[in-house]
């Protein structure tokens, strides 16, 4: 099966306690905890299917691994708080676990995170996992978007699967691209802020590509299509690379129309990039889109 059939088969056997308020389908699985809920979420980035050595350096691989589960805590709005780390390697060479630590704490400890523990397993290959856990007080999910809302995104897009294209034919990207795809930034105090003043319907991050993330962020809500006018298409990426590249980490946004002038006294300004419907499916200025994106298994 697909990663997008496993998605759907995986919520039989995930846990509904009365306490669980969300397992599948979300950033992060939400617990409620008295008046704040916990946030637990994890992610893995694996040699030859999320990076090569030959381009990664090894502190860039710690500070993209807290980014990839820092960016699923910003998607609800969530104050990160710890992590457990699962290094499977090869061997244990001093000098990469030195500069991998050093990436991996600044990323965490940048948004109040301190790694707590883990697990060290010989692998054939790099796998790193990182299990990352948060609170929220008021957190925000997908499934909150309404025909009407508007939907902005944090970024322009498309400037990770740019660098990959580079690095791909074995040339060197230009830096800001490369910056995007070896140090993605999450965008944890914007989320934060969008939960803390009650601005979107529905909120997540876009790793696997707009359209397809976009296409999640319907289903949950119970939303049959979305509109796209104007994506903004990060300098030096294509506009397929900006709808299906993946690994953004921007967040996307469904906005109440009338909450929209809200945004105004965010510090930055996002980017509207059209709105939700009741016409099934995704459009691009009419024209019709299958909702492509990374897909593990497909
Ligand atoms: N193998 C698995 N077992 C249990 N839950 C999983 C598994 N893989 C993913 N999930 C859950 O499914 C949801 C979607 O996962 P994923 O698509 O990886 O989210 P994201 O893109 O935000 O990282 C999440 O709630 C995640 O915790
Ligand atoms: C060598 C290499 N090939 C392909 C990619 C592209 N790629 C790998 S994973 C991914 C999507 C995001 O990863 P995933 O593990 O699905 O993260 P999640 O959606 O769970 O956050 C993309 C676009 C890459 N980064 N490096
Ligand atoms: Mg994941």
């Amino acid at each position: 099966m697909t990663e997008e059939e496993f998605l759907r088969f995986l919520v039989r056997h995930l846990s509904s306690g009365p306490e669980v308020l969300r397992a599948a389908e979300e950033d992060c699985a939400v617990v409620a905890e008295g008046d704040v809920s916990r946030l637990y979420t994890a992610d893995a980035l694996v040699e030859g299917v999320h990076f090569e050595r030959k381009y990664f350096s090894s502190e860039a691989l710690g500070w993209k691994l807290a980014a990839v589960n820092l960016s699923d805590v910003a998607a609800m709005g969530g104050a990160p708080e710890g992590a457990l780390l699962i290094l499977g390697a090869p061997s244990l060479e001093e000098e990469f676990l030195e500069a991998f630590y050093r990436g991996l704490r600044q990323g965490l400890e940048k948004y109040g995170a301190g790694l707590l523990g883990g697990d060290t397993v010989r692998a054939p290959v790099l796998f790193l996992g990182l299990f990352l856990f948060a609170r929220a007080a008021s957190p925000v999910f997908r499934s909150g978007a309404r025909p009407g809302d508007l939907l902005f995104v944090s970024r322009p897009l498309g400037a990770s699967a740019a660098a990959l294209r580079f690095l791909k034919e074995g040339r060197r990207p230009p830096e800001p691209l490369l910056q995007a795809h070896l140090f993605p930034e999450p965008e944890v105090e914007l989320g934060q802020e969008v939960a803390r003043r009650a601005l979107a319907s529905a909120m997540m991050d876009i790793s696997d590509g707009l359209l397809l993330d976009l296409s999640r962020l319907c289903r949950a809500s119970g939303v049959p299509g979305a509109e796209l006018e104007e994506v903004p298409v990060a300098e030096g990426a294509t506009e397929e690379e900006a709808l299906s590249g993946g690994e953004d980490f921007a967040l996307l946004l469904a906005v109440p129309p009338e909450k929209a002038p809200l945004l105004g006294g965010l510090k930055r300004p996002l980017f509207r990039i059209g709105k939700l419907v009741e016409t099934p499916g995704l459009r691009l200025k009419g024209r019709p889109l299958s909702p492509q994106g990374f897909d593990h298994f497909a």
